[in-house]
């Protein structure tokens, strides 16, 4: 697999040393706590890339699934981790800044992958493929080297724990299940489209629960990580705290 933005390719197999050291900054948290919105923001302001880490996961879970893999039934047993192994690194992935959105746009093996990516569904089937050791670790190198290039703001769940130990900045952003839901409630009717609060909360609860209880990565604040409920704090608001724990951490802005 390889991984490419519009400055560089990243190869999986690039065994290459670094010397130099760029800042990164690291925003875990569940889903819907508002991680992108901040990590895009600060990404433009500081003009650092930004590594959108469930991206990858929630690509290498579509394919799975289209590859029939895996199905929507999470209970279907077993899953052929060879398989997913070998699905995982056939994927060239580029990721490109779209202002529009204010995300990544993902393009897989020459195609842009659209929106649907970014649904409740996908994010189910990333969440079952993301508990494999060896789909993670075929994972991990691209995306350490995103942070040789330039500065860099990484968006996930073991960003700050196991991607970037050392990393000059961790956050921990959380909020409620039901702010959350909330959230993605306002974010579909928004687009248009229908929306079931209740639905919408079991499923991120159970996203949540699979995501802090797997034995590999999972989804916890690091020990040095600044922790933000923003349940009730409004992006800008969380956007400033962010900002000031890295000021005084020593990033410019
Ligand atoms: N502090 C906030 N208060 C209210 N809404 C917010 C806040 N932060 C982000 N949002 C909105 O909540 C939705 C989810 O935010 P966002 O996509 O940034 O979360 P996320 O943590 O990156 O989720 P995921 O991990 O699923 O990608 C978006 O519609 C966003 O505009
Ligand atoms: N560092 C990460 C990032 C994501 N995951 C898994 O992918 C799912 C989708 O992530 P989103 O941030 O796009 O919602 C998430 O629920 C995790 O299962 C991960 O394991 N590690």
């Amino acid at each position: 697999m390889t991984v490419s933005s519009s400055l560089t390719d990243y190869t999986i197999n690039n065994a290459e040393t670094h010397s130099l050291r760029y800042p990164v900054i690291c925003i875990d948290g569940p889903s819907g706590a508002g991680k992108g919105t901040a990590a895009w923001r600060l990404a433009k302001t500081l003009g650092y890339q930004l590594l959108d880490s469930g991206a990858l996961y929630r690509i290498v879970g579509l394919k799975a699934f289209e590859a029939g893999l895996i199905s929507a039934d999470t209970q279907q047993q077993p899953i052929n981790e060879t398989a997913l192994l070998e699905l995982t690194k056939s994927l060239h992935i580029a990721f490109e800044p779209n202002h529009d959105s204010g995300r990544v746009d993902i393009i897989v093996n020459g195609d842009i992958i659209g929106e649907q990516v970014r649904n409740e569904t996908v994010g189910g089937y990333a969440s079952q493929i993301a508990v494999f050791p060896q789909v993670r670790q075929a994972l991990l190198k691209l995306q350490q080297d995103m942070a040789t290039r330039s500065g860099l703001i990484a968006d996930g769940r073991d960003m700050g724990t196991v991607v970037f130990p050392d990393a000059d900045v961790k956050v921990f952003l959380t909020a409620s299940a039901e702010a959350r839901a909330q959230r993605r409630v306002t974010q579909l009717i928004t687009a248009g489209q229908t929306a079931d609060f209740d639905a919408i909360l079991e499923t991120i609860k159970v996203r949540d629960d699979r995501d802090e209880n797997r034995t590999t990565a999972p989804s916890k604040p690091a020990e040095d990580a600044l922790l933000i409920d923003s349940s009730t704090l409004d992006a800008d608001t969380v956007y400033q705290r962010i900002k000031e724990h890295c000021q005084a951490l020593g990033i410019c802005f």
